[in-house]
């Protein structure tokens, strides 16, 4: 039985644009298997629909038509079971100012019904480095320690499937590192992780599985290995003062004066600096490096650049 199962999901919201009544989708039939004790990363840009499927798996959302559950568990037949097996940690820093830390791990686990935690409650906090601030207020917590609770509190009634949306935005070196340690190892215990992340070294580290979300759809599912293997196997670096020619700057990336272009082989590389040196341009500190999972990014979301999927207006 997979842990996390979505069978044809689709979203539609109001559309912001189009006439009254009209909508968009968000998501747009997508089927996903994710088997117990995966690493699974969950890639796409900024508005793909990463943050809807988590809302719906967490049933905070409710999809449009398909399916979603959780080692079983459908998550709006079954919501309390589906919830009970299930720790997300938000993007957003949500939080109850009102209590210390210790207070708000408690009242969470009196949500699932787990009296005397105490013990889990005191490994967590040591495990993410917030046992001196067990009685300080959320309220006088630093964004990077609320963000440390709020793993706390996702993981306060041990579930089998743990969610992290984006865990690592604007966070510090020392949590990142404290953050991934801790959750590799319960990831090493059995249990089952869905990472939703834009720091793509973090993904190709830490995941064995990922797929690629655009516009509402998967647009490439592989381990991640194959996602490397399959890319283009070197990506040639150099830094130039003036523009491209035109037909490189169509295959570059280029940041500033840093121009990076992906190279199959020694005579792709020998081409594009000889187009360099005839548009009388002089590259300067080149360097040859193997593909990395941002180049197998770039390069699936530039081949699916066209996808807008619009409905019209709903009766
Ligand atoms: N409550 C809502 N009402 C209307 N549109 C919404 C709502 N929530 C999300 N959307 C839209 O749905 C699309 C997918 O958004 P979503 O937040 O799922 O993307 P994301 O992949 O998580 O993006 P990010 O990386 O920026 O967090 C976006 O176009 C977004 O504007």
């Amino acid at each position: 039985m997979p842990a996390i199962s979505f069978q044809s999901v689709s979203k539609a919201y109001p559309s912001p644009r189009g006439p009254q009544g009209s909508t968009f989708l968000a998501l747009d039939q997508v089927s996903l298997n994710i088997e117990e004790g995966e690493f699974f990363g969950l890639l796409g840009p900024n508005g793909a629909g990463k943050t809807t499927m988590i809302s719906i798996l967490a049933g905070l959302t409710r999809a449009t038509g398909g399916s979603v559950s959780v080692l079983g568990s459908d998550v709006q037949k079954d919501f309390a079971q589906a919830r009970r097996k299930l720790g997300v940690v938000p993007q957003e820093l949500v939080f109850d100012p009102f209590f210390n830390v210790r207070e708000a791990l408690r009242i969470q686990s009196g949500y699932f019904g787990i009296k005397n935690n105490d013990a889990w409650i005191d490994e967590l906090l040591e495990s993410l480095g917030l046992t001196d601030k067990a009685n300080a207020n959320m309220r006088a917590l630093s964004g990077g320690m609320k963000r440390r609770v709020l793993v706390a509190q996702a993981l306060v009634h041990k579930p089998p499937v743990i969610v992290l949306d984006e865990p690592t935005a604007g966070v510090d070196v020392e949590l990142r590192q404290t953050l991934w340690h801790f959750v590799a190892k319960l990831n090493k215990q059995g249990s089952t992780v869905l990472l939703t992340t834009h720091y793509l070294e973090e993904a190709e580290a830490l995941c064995g599985r990922i797929a690629m979300l655009k516009t509402g759809r998967i647009v490439a599912l592989d381990k991640t290995s194959d996602l490397l293997k399959n890319a283009s196997s070197n990506v040639l670096r150099f830094k130039i003062d003036s523009e491209l020619p035109a037909h490189l700057l169509g295959k570059a990336r280029v940041t500033g004066r840093v121009v990076q272009l992906p190279a199959h082989d020694a005579l792709e590389i020998e081409q594009y600096l000889t187009a360099v040196r005839e548009a009388g341009l002089v590259a300067q500190d080149v360097e040859i490096r193997k593909a990395d999972l941002e180049d197998v990014f770039l390069d699936v979301m530039t081949q699916n650049k066209d996808s807008v999927h619009s409905v019209g207006a709903t009766a």
